[in-house]
């Protein structure tokens, strides 16, 4: 009953619009509220993902229509945005500002801007932008802004030019919210082809080593308390596709990880398949999985 009394509440919100730059948004819902609207959503996403794999049509539509009844993806972006609120955790790209500060990233970079990917981007205003470091292209499925691409990036054009490629991608909650194994272990693949491997060679000295990089950001649980999935899988995962782990920090609901894409690709080590790590009765079943 709860639910449906939000919808029509949130839509409006949003029909209204918010200004671009200082999208504060304000606490509509409650904590427990914004959590569930989450849930819910990815939860029926997966489901809907599983009707549309084995083609059931009126299972499909059914899902549709409930994801459609609690707002859909928008009313999920604004309860994301809550959640990103200072009280609840606030914006994860403050880690990365942070982190950028103690490796000089910061000084070195005042007249070389860094180029980054935002996917999955609710604002335009957090701690990457204040910052000053970056040129940020920001795309969503769905823009809740004017400075955001409606763009899936699995879609994207893949560059033709190392000039069109970035330094660094940003993936902070994003893999989470993708419904399927299989299309989080392509999502983090396809990030390769978007990074520019000549960092080292035309960044000024001192923050070289750094990039290309991959922000990625992931609910806690997903590595900690997992079945199917820990730190050690993602980290031979990534190095699978060239990367190796720069930085990592576990906060208390989320944790962020720094990648530099270092290597070549290794597609004989590409074959995750969906295996029980840790079994037990209060783990989650996040994974992801990777084919060559
Ligand atoms: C939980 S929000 C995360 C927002 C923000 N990055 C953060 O850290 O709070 C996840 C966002 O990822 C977007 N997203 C998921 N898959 C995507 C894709 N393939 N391409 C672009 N955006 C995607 C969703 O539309 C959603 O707005």
């Amino acid at each position: 009953m709860a639910k449906k009394r939000q919808a029509p509440l949130l839509k409006k919100m949003l029909a209204k619009g918010r200004p671009p730059l200082a999208p504060k948004p304000q606490a509509v819902l409650s904590k427990k509220a914004t959590q569930k609207l989450i849930r819910s959503h990815h939860g029926l996403n997966k489901k809907l993902a599983k009707a549309e794999a084995r083609g059931d049509k009126e299972e499909v539509d059914k899902l549709n229509k409930q994801i459609n009844d609690s707002g859909g993806l928008s009313s999920y972006q604004l309860a994301s945005i809550q959640g990103q609120s200072s009280e609840r955790g606030g914006d994860s790209s403050v880690v990365l500002v942070e982190w950028l500060k103690d490796i000089k990233v910061v000084t070195a970079s005042s007249e070389h801007k860094l180029r980054m990917l935002e996917v999955g981007a609710l604002s335009t205003d957090n701690a990457c932008f204040k910052s000053g470091l970056f040129d940020i292209e920001r795309i969503d499925l769905n823009s809740q802004a004017p400075g955001i691409k409606k763009q899936d990036f699995m879609e994207r054009p893949v560059p033709q030019f190392e000039k069109d490629q970035f330094d660094i991608i940003s993936l902070s909650l994003v893999l989470n919210f993708v419904p399927t194994e299989e299309g989080r272990g392509a999502m983090l693949k396809r990030t390769c082809q978007f990074l520019d491997q000549r960092a080292p060679r035309t960044m000024p000295k001192g923050i070289q080593d750094n990039f290309p990089a991959l922000f990625l950001v992931l609910p806690a649980p997903s590595v900690v308390n997992s079945r199917y999935f820990n730190d050690e899988r993602l980290t031979l995962m990534m190095a699978s596709l060239g990367y190796v782990m720069l930085r990592r920090e576990q906060k208390r609901k989320l944790v962020y990880y720094l990648w530099l894409l270092r290597d070549k690709p290794s597609p004989d080590e590409q074959h995750f398949r969906k295996e029980i790590i840790k079994s037990g009765g209060n783990r989650n079943n996040f994974c992801i999985t990777m084919k060559p």
